[in-house]
């Protein structure tokens, strides 16, 4: 089956699902007429299909069940066992994939009468083309089916198979991390406005900056060090601000940011 004749379904039709479907319609091939969302609040269902015009919608769990090759299940942790239960019948030809942090494949297989289900940490950057995704099966999930994951997700930026204990991790890294390059993005352009520059210039200048440092880590595949220590002039501008984010304790912050981070997605998990 081709991507053009898949019909993708969500469950749940918030903010994740739309950032996903908008990025499968972009860049996956899939056509907006056969993207079908569920949802029971009207208000989520009426942003969804204005992010993706031409969609489907409804309140109905079991129908987009009913109606999917690939069912996306979009809702918070929390709601994962409503879900199941809004849930009578799984055709055998529907592939479950669970975006919801920390609950493992086999609670998922536990509350869904199905064991075709593939766990994935997306991040919102789909919405763009620049996710990435960590994902696991089950290991009596088809091949096939990992296969066409891949695919759906790399079209959207990248996607790795990881061992499914090392997913809480992915999902403090890149699944939460966007939210904190986006308090980093937030206070550069607070720091260039300390220093003068107007708000929309500064703002550019971060992101800008940001995207720029990623591109060329991905890009040359040099070590960060390196690649900061040419930015590094003895006696320089750079080194004087190393000092200070050491002096701070960036480094240690950033990762127990993304500690924290992957502690509460096992913690999700347990509930
Ligand atoms: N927001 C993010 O950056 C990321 C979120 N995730 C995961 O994606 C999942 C969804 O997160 P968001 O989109 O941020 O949340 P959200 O709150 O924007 O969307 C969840 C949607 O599920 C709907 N919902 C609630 N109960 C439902 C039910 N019984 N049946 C169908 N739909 C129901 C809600 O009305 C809401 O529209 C979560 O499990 C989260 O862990 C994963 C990676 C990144
Ligand atoms: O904050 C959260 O729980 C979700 C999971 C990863 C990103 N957002």
């Amino acid at each position: 089956m081709t991507n053009s004749s898949l019909q993708v379904g969500f469950i749940g039709a918030g903010q994740m699902a739309q950032a996903m479907a908008r990025g499968f319609v972009d860049r996956g091939g899939i056509e907006a007429s056969a993207i079908l969302a569920s949802d029971p609040y009207p208000e989520a269902l009426q942003r969804f299909e204005k992010a993706i015009p031409g969609c489907l919608t409804t309140d109905d769990n079991q129908a987009v069940i009913g109606q999917s090759d690939i069912v996306i299940l979009a809702v918070k942790p929390q709601m994962m066992q409503k879900v199941a239960e809004s849930i009578s019948d799984i055709p055998s030809d529907c592939l479950l994939v669970s975006i919801a942090a920390g609950i493992t494949l086999s609670k998922l297989n536990a509350i869904f009468p199905t064991t075709r289900i593939i766990r994935v940490m997306p991040n919102t950057p789909c919405l763009v083309g620049v996710a990435a995704c960590g994902y696991s099966a089950s290991d009596d999930v088809d091949p096939e089916d990992i296969e066409r994951t891949q695919q759906l997700l790399e079209s959207s930026g990248i996607a790795l198979q990881v061992p499914e204990k090392l997913l809480d991790a992915v999902t403090g890294l890149s699944g939460s991390g966007p939210a904190f390059i986006y308090m980093l993005i937030e206070a550069m352009s607070d720091a260039g406005v300390r220093q003068g520059l107007p708000r929309d210039a500064a703002l550019q200048l971060a992101a800008q900056t940001v995207k720029g440092a990623a591109e060329m880590v991905l890009a040359t595949g040099e070590h960060p060090g390196a690649l900061k220590d040419k930015v590094t002039s003895p006696g320089g501008t750079t080194i004087a601000g190393v000092y200070a984010l050491e002096k701070a304790g960036f480094r240690g912050a950033v990762m127990d940011a993304i500690s924290a981070a992957a502690a509460r997605s096992r913690e999700l998990g347990l509930d």
